[in-house]
């Protein structure tokens, strides 16, 4: 048995009720056998088994009160996994899908991905079950407050700096940072995806689904010698990385004809409408349908998987883990689809990824292609210490760097490594070797 295989079969055993937390390990893990053969003294070291540890597991009760009066509990977690390159970094997530399972998914591939920015960052990730839909603004100050109350004693600008994911964004890190604050008396670039008000960067707000494009846009050029530009492109998800996604594909000339939410997507055949759409999302926070209010021409339909039915030449996924699987991925490329870049965290299950790559698609693995998100969170941290705000265009076009930088890094790992053009290997390689360099120079105790 190789090493891979019995650390992959050690962690299915330690914790064999954590289905996604294996997927991410066995996903990388596929193309790290050329590694473990050029390095045997990282082998002799147990970097693979440590690197699958999380180094510290926090787990938490956060009490808050309701608007009747009555008491809520709900749990929150911080796993901080790896702080070989930097302080842990990574998001929160509030969502009543949360568990272990998932915080370590993603703080798994929070690693690599933060490693192939360039920038000095750990992986962490956490969250809680909490669910903010359906809650007042009181609702989710008081929870925030709480989370907070505990988290503060585990975080720190250089300890472990936090930021927004599913269900978390500005308005609920300004309450954790206000509370943050208020608890340890210092203002300090403890969170990011903060206001611009009070310490926040310019362009973090778009930069996962900006970069998703950046990346992709490099990708089409320099592997098929296509571009967006008059491309038919479907976007999942109407968050905060599908909206941004969808603006920039548009900025670079495609159309995009659909979007989704957890019920439904809409196809709008003259192209989605994004004001409209964040209308509805971040200042409404509605349901997607709405859409129809405003653009009766566009058709709604119930199931969010469906959308992966609607003809294209490239998708990106940026709702959720596994929602795009093997039969939507013969869909996809039934239909004609060249292409499938990943805006969110491990959208495409391990079927429809290897489809993917059989059949030749450019396919950009989301631990690069959705790194300019934390990339930018680095980048407001940087601004933070020095007490200095750069202007949207000096902030974009360091993205847009960064962007360039992932991919040339990604495509050249997978040339290198003997999987040309595979860029999932590329990634998880060019991700994993600069970590593991820094465990093994770290020494054993680490
Ligand atoms: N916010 C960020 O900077 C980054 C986020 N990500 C990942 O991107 C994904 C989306 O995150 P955000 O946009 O920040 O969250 P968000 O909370 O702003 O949006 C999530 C969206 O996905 C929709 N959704 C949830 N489940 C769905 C499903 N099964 N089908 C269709 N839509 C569904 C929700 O209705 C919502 O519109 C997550 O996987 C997250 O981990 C990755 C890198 C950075
Ligand atoms: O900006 C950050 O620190 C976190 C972004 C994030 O959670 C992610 O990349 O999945």
């Amino acid at each position: 048995m190789s090493i891979l295989s019995e650390v992959l079969s050690n962690v299915k055993k330690r914790d064999p009720y954590e289905p996604e937390f294996h997927q991410a390990v066995e996903e990388v893990f596929e193309s790290l056998e050329p590694v473990a053969k050029m390095h045997p003294e990282w082998v002799e070291a147990g970097v693979f088994q440590r690197i699958v540890e999380p180094e510290r597991q926090i787990f938490f009760r956060v009490p808050w009160i309701d608007d009747n009066g009555k008491v809520q509990v709900n749990r929150g977690m911080r796993v901080q996994f790896n702080s070989a390159i930097g302080p842990y970094k990574g998001g929160l997530r509030f969502h009543p899908s949360v568990y272990p399972g998932i915080i370590k998914f993603l703080g798994f591939e929070q690693i690599f991905k933060n490693s192939l920015t360039g920038l000095p960052m750990g992986g962490g990730k956490g969250g809680s079950d909490f669910d903010p839909k359906g809650k007042s603004d009181r609702e989710v100050m008081r929870f925030c407050q709480s989370f907070m109350l505990e988290l503060s004693r585990h975080i720190g600008a250089d300890t472990d700096v936090p930021a927004g994911d599913i269900g978390v964004g500005k308005r609920e890190i300004g309450y954790m940072f206000g509370m943050y604050k208020k608890i340890k008396n210092e203002f300090t670039g403890v969170l990011t995806g903060k206001g611009l008000n009070y310490g926040g960067s310019l362009v973090r707000t778009q930069a996962t689904g900006y970069g998703v494009c950046y990346f992709m846009e490099e990708a089409l050029n320099n592997i098929k010698n296509k571009s967006f530009n008059d491309s038919i492109v479907v976007v999942s998800g109407s968050g905060n990385v599908a909206i941004y996604a969808a603006e920039k594909a548009s900025q670079l000339g495609g159309k995009v004809v659909a979007m989704s939410d957890s019920k439904g997507y809409i196809y709008d055949s003259q192209g989605i409408n994004l004001e409209t759409m964040k209308k509805i999302k971040e200042v409404g926070r509605k349901r997607i349908n709405e859409y129809l209010k405003y653009h009766p021409e566009a058709v709604y339909t119930e199931g969010s998987s469906n959308i992966w039915s609607v003809k294209c030449d490239i998708a990106l996924p940026c709702a959720t883990q596994n929602e795009l699987d093997e039969n939507a991925a013969k869909t996809l490329i039934e239909n004609g689809c060249f292409a499938v870049g990943e805006g969110a965290n491990m959208p495409c299950t391990p079927e429809a990824v290897h489809l993917f790559i059989k059949k030749n698609l450019v396919f950009a693995p989301g631990k690069a292609s959705n790194a300019g998100g934390v990339a930018t969170s680095g980048l407001e941290m940087s601004q933070n210490s020095m007490r200095y705000s750069w202007t949207f265009e000096e902030v974009d076009s360091k993205l847009k760097e960064i962007m360039k930088d992932i991919f040339k890094n990604t495509h050249e790992t997978a040339k290198k490594y003997g999987f040309e053009n595979n860029l999932v290997a590329g990634a998880n390689i060019a991700g994993f070797v600069k970590v593991a360099s820094a465990m093994y120079d770290q020494g054993i105790a680490y």
